[in-house]
């Protein structure tokens, strides 16, 4: 079908998860676009059954309709930036990227997700090759938290000078640039390191906030950037845009849940 060429609303494509408590994965994208004004697609890879607590199921979908899913998006709407998200095994991980590879979706934030909160794997280990050879050397940035980036480089990184090896070694997968998030480090404060394609750094530093309601934290991270990246701003505006959008979530918290509470995703909607 012919598209017309009138000019489209802001839209981004998230390939990820569905959680069934709505506070992470696919959810999560969705009203973090909706938040930043921005229209949001979905390509349905999983569907798990999870809540505050942790993940008791996860299921993946068949390559058909995953395929039909693209093609779906691709002959209508006008993608203007991409995420991925929980991919779960080698297979659905090849399948996106022949996707990302076939289709012009626009930059491509790849967030490597690959264990929840509570411990619940939602990549099998296997796939951690595939992600590397095929996925990395597509995105414009990759998100992994510290255990993602130690799982790509097989290394610990436990000081800044690991932490900048790390971020070095995985733009040599092909990821143009790449934001090593913190969350998951010792101490009292956060420090997220986004390394550019031209080898400049930036160090995002805030104080770890003393809750345990971060049920969703990566997931909105990646979809502000993305949300930011659609409607025009350059990559490291995204990122410290994302990255204040985040904070807020976290701070004003709702109490939802018992354990790992979702965020306030509408936080910055409130202009407080
Ligand atoms: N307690 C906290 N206080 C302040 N910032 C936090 C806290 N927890 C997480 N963050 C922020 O959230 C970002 C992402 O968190 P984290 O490193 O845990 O990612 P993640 O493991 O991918 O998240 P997810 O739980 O969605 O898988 C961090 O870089 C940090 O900015
Ligand atoms: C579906 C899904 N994707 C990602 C995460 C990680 O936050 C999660 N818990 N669930």
């Amino acid at each position: 079908m012919p598209k017309q060429n009138i000019t489209q609303f802001p839209q981004i494509l998230t390939i990820a998860g569905i959680d069934s408590s709505g506070g992470a994965g696919i959810n999560a994208d969705i009203v973090t676009a909706f938040a930043h004004q921005v229209y949001a697609a979905t390509v349905v890879i999983a569907i798990t059954a999870q809540n505050t607590y942790g993940v008791q199921a996860t299921d993946l979908l068949p390559p058909t309709i995953i395929e039909q899913q693209f093609a779906s998006i691709n002959d209508d709407l006008a993608i203007r930036a991409v995420k991925t998200g929980m991919l779960g095994d080698k297979l659905h991980v090849e399948m996106v990227a022949t996707a990302l590879e076939k289709y012009d979706f626009g930059p491509i934030i790849v967030d490597p997700v690959m264990i929840a909160k509570g411990g619940a794997r939602l990549l099998t280990a296997d796939a951690i090759m595939t992600i590397k050879t095929r996925l990395l050397p597509l995105a414009t940035l990759v998100t992994p938290n510290l255990l993602e980036a130690e799982a790509l480089v097989n290394f610990k990184i436990n000081n800044e000078q690991t932490l900048i090896a790390a971020a070095k070694e995985i733009q040599q997968l092909g990821a143009q640039n790449v934001l090593i998030k913190g969350g998951h480090g010792q101490g009292h404060h956060v420090k997220d390191l986004l390394l550019l394609a031209n080898g400049q750094y930036h160090i995002l530093a805030n104080n770890k906030l003393a809750t345990q309601r971060t049920h969703g934290t990566g997931d909105t991270y990646a979809a502000a950037i993305v949300s930011n990246l659609a409607t025009g701003m350059g990559l490291v505006d995204a990122v410290f845009a994302a990255k204040e959008y985040l904070m807020n979530t976290i701070k004003k918290t709702i109490i939802v849940g018992h354990g790992h509470g979702p965020l306030n995703h509408w936080a910055q909607a409130e202009g407080e």
